[in-house]
């Protein structure tokens, strides 16, 4: 649990190295991929959006016709051409009603398909992520990907690319409309726009400023929020709770800090607009009043021009309320498309080689490995060991036992050198193969929420209830579950029961029993008592080793004597091999721990 702030969330280090250019040219890329199953409908609900506003810029311009043509027709007994005007008018309000209300149900079916698409990529390829990524990329920024990430895209993509392309099309309409109906009233809107297009600029300037702040604010608030709750045991067990809400306290400050100033940033923006239309308002009116004085403009025109120019900042506003959407859209993108880019470190082959009944013969050859670009963990590890062989492996922490574990499960791959199956290269093992041939379990054992016969069946999906049955006897946690309320269908989440570490690790002896892979990689609990309660856990331990490959990290000092072979390791090395009796009487470093281990025993 630290204390000291995150990193910004702005910079992802996986953009490292690219240049902004290079960034947004990978989101657009992104977008158009998640667009183009969906093309057709985002042209259609463009093409509805200009009709809608087309229709929407027709409205004055009927007014001026039905005032300077309408009126004095009717003044003259004839109803017809105003009538026809109304009628028109009524027409084109339909129109735009209809279409506007079209838009928004196509945009929201093209945002959600769009947004769909993308939740499954990005879970689908994070999931597929080798372990490397896993372990750099913290909890709380996966967690943002798939909340506040795709949350910032649908707000943009569920109304906003609409609003901004219609509020856009209506300024350009508006303003079409008005020159080609005075291009003098025009004139004045175009003077008015250049303190519009300042107080916009000023407006840009000013909420990218806050909302950047903001994000970051709210993003140390989740990363916060996330890593306390993940480290809950380590804040209570400190006592650190009233530290660490002083903390958060002053994050959730700033973001509040943060969102005020980008409320008023955008109150002045929207005070400034509402004043300069009115002003641009007053303008047409007075120098379109003084031209109908003198006869040279009509006043239905007048009329229009008026309503024109009232009409043409409003969408402005619009566009300043959606500029934060789109900002903190695009940011998301390329997050997303950041995360997207990401390769897997442990590539699948491009020519798998099967190896439908493997043997279990596991080959270190000159293995090199280091963690990304730090120092090197396994200087040169050669190995052998022959199929069925239960190897443990003991060493001080740190000594590089998970590393040969890991390398051993392709969780990563060696930078040098080459880890063999059957003296088959891992790197070129069909992954459908490895996975059946190598199973490895962890000291965590996880449970799923769901029953402990599908936490079990996640071994062997399809198995009958009387393989997983058969599999929790086999390692002894048979009567252990057939205790509990639900036997067998008793869900282990929060909400069902909770299972001690013991018993967790049953659960997943027997899920590796009924997976029955070739070669077995264990991480034991660290639990270094042998009492007798733990009896349980060795004996399903050992008939889980028997008739297999087996590579155990081990911890209890019986599992180590209960092996065929024991590796000590220290400093990435190999220090000393053999048969736990022949190194107990070699009197070197596992004598030592052998017989610091019976102290232990004894004493406890
Ligand atoms: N994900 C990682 N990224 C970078 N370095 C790592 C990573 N995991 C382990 N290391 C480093 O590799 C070295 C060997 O670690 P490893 O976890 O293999 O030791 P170990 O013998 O299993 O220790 P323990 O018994 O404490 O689990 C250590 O120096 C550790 O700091």
């Amino acid at each position: 649990m630290t204390t000291t702030a995150p990193r910004p969330p702005e910079v992802d280090d996986h953009d490292a190295g690219l240049t902004p250019a290079q960034v947004r040219a990978r989101s657009l890329g992104l977008l158009a991929s998640l667009l183009r199953p969906v093309a057709r409908r985002a042209w259609l609900t463009a093409l509805v959006v200009v009709v809608a506003q087309l229709a929407l810029v027709a409205g004055p311009a009927l007014v001026a016709v039905g005032i300077d043509r309408g009126l004095p027709a009717l003044r003259g007994g004839d109803a017809g051409p105003l009538l026809l005007v109304a009628g028109g008018y009524a027409l084109t309000a339909l129109v735009a009603g209809v279409f506007t209300a079209a838009t928004v149900r196509m945009a929201a079916t093209v945002s959600q398909a769009v947004l769909l698409d993308l939740r499954r990529r990005v879970f689908r390829h994070t999931q597929r992520l080798s372990l490397e990524f896993h372990e750099r990329y913290t909890s709380g920024r996966i967690i943002s990907r798939q909340t506040s990430d795709l949350d910032a895209l649908r707000e943009l993509l569920d109304g906003g690319v609409t609003t901004l392309a219609a509020s856009g099309l209506a300024m350009v309409f508006t303003a079409t409309g008005l020159v080609l109906l005075d291009w003098r009233s025009g004139l004045v809107l175009l003077v008015a726009v250049v303190p519009g297009v300042v107080l916009t600029r000023w407006f840009q300037v000013r909420s990218q400023v806050q909302y950047r702040r903001s994000r970051t604010a709210v993003a140390r608030v989740i990363v916060r929020f996330v890593e306390t709750m993940t480290g809950i045991r380590a804040v209570q067990a400190f006592r650190r709770e009233r530290q660490v809400a002083q903390v958060y306290e002053a994050e959730a400050e700033e973001y509040r800090a943060a969102n005020a100033e980008a409320i008023r940033v955008n109150g002045v923006f929207d005070t400034g607009l509402v004043l300069i239309g009115n002003v641009t308002v007053a303008a047409v009116l007075l120098v379109g009043g003084l031209r109908v004085l003198d006869g040279a403009l009509d006043v239905g025109v007048l009329v229009a021009a008026v309503l024109y120019a009232r009409r043409f900042f409003a969408p402005l506003a619009q566009i300043g309320m959606f500029y934060n959407s789109f900002q903190s859209a695009t940011a998301a993108l390329e997050k997303l498309s950041g995360l997207l880019a990401q390769e897997p470190t442990v590539p699948d082959p491009a020519r798998p080689v099967r190896l439908r009944e493997p043997a279990g013969d596991v080959r270190f050859a000159g293995v090199e490995f280091g963690y990304r670009d730090g120092p090197s963990v396994l200087p040169r590890l050669d190995l052998h060991v022959p199929a069925g062989q239960t190897v443990a492996l003991v060493g001080e922490t740190g000594a590089g036992k998970s590393t040969v574990a890991k390398l051993l499960a392709r969780f990563y791959d060696p930078r040098e050198g080459a880890v063999l199956l059957d003296g088959v290269d891992l790197r070129d093992v069909d992954p459908r193969d490895l996975r059946t041939a190598m199973v490895m379990v962890t000291q965590e054992a996880y449970l799923f929420s769901g029953s402990v016969a599908a936490n079990i069946a996640l071994g062997r999906p399809g198995a009958t209830r009387a393989e997983i049955e058969a599999a929790a006897r086999a390692v002894g946690v048979h009567d252990l579950v057939a205790s509990l309320p639900d036997g067998y269908d008793t869900e282990v989440d929060t909400r069902g029961v909770r299972l001690s570490a013991g018993q967790r690790q049953l659960v997943s002896f027997a899920r590796a029993f009924l997976a029955d892979p070739a070669v077995l990689v264990l991480d034991e609990a660290t639990s270094s008592l042998d009492i007798p309660g733990e009896q349980l856990v060795q004996d399903g331990l050992r008939t889980l080793l028997t008739g297999r490959t087996a590579v155990v990290i081990a911890h209890r000092l019986s599992t180590v004597m209960h092996a065929d072979r024991v590796l000590v390791v220290d400093g990435g090395r190999v220090t000393e091999d053999g048969s736990p009796a022949e190194l107990v009487a070699a009197g070197d470093r596992f004598a030592e721990l052998h017989r610091q281990w019976q102290d232990s025993l004894r004493s406890a």
